[in-house]
């Protein structure tokens, strides 16, 4: 995602105490804490500029929502976009998720969604994808038993790999969607880069994979 440097992200960030959750490793087993409740907590990885986890939080109010994205100059229009919802129900993290079992705590977390997460094609940044097995280790670790993870993505080679890779690590598929827009899921909430490449026709795939581990 191609964004201009914006030197008053850093102000405009540290401003929005309401939405953006600044000492995220801090609330590690606390974040019904941060919420004033005890909602499930869904999260998403790589939110970008937002439009999903902000359309989610509108649509249920009854889940708390926190979205993890590392890119400063992008996560200030989700946080712009959420702060348009007026929802108390969703805070944003600007970090790298590499660490994310430091930020959530052992069964902390419902639901992890990855949205158009980097395909990194290269074999030798296999390290990088977000379904690597030292990243489903850590969502496993976060992951309540029944968890899920839902993965959305234009980019078959990647989706192929994450079917592989939750299936090698012992998670149930409970749904393989290689088009997802046929289904038409009212529940369903776009994103950004969904958006963008079904208006060029491509195919996107959905898979929801459960966790059996406690
Ligand atoms: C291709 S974009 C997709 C954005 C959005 N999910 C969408 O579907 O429109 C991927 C996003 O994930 C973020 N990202 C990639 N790896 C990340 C990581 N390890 N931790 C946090 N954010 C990450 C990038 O900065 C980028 O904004």
């Amino acid at each position: 995602m191609r964004t201009r440097n914006k030197p008053w992200a850093d102000d405009f960030l540290k401003e929005q105490k309401e939405v953006v959750v600044h000492h995220p490793f801090h609330h590690k087993n606390k974040w019904k804490d941060v919420f004033g409740n005890d909602h499930p907590i869904h999260i998403e990885i790589g939110s970008g500029k937002g439009q999903f986890i902000a359309g989610m939080a509108k649509q249920h109010s009854d889940i708390n929502f926190v979205g993890i994205e590392m890119a400063k100059s992008i996560i200030i229009t989700a946080v712009q976009k959420v702060l348009e919802t007026e929802q108390k129900n969703v805070r944003l993290i600007n970090e790298n998720a590499k660490d994310v079992r430091d930020i959530f705590g052992e069964n902390e977390v419902d639901k992890i969604y990855l949205n158009f997460s980097d395909p990194w094609p290269k074999s030798r940044h296999e390290k990088r994808r977000l379904t690597y097995p030292a990243f489903l280790e850590q969502y496993k670790n976060i992951l309540k038993k029944n968890g899920e993870i839902v993965l959305k993505t234009d980019n078959r080679k990647l989706f192929e790999y994450s079917l592989v890779r939750f299936s090698k690590f012992g998670m149930m598929l409970e749904e393989v969607a290689l088009d997802l827009h046929d289904l038409h899921d009212p529940e369903n909430v776009m994103t950004e880069y969904e958006q963008r490449f079904s208006n060029k026709g491509q195919p996107i795939y959905r898979c929801r994979a459960r966790s059996r581990f406690s």
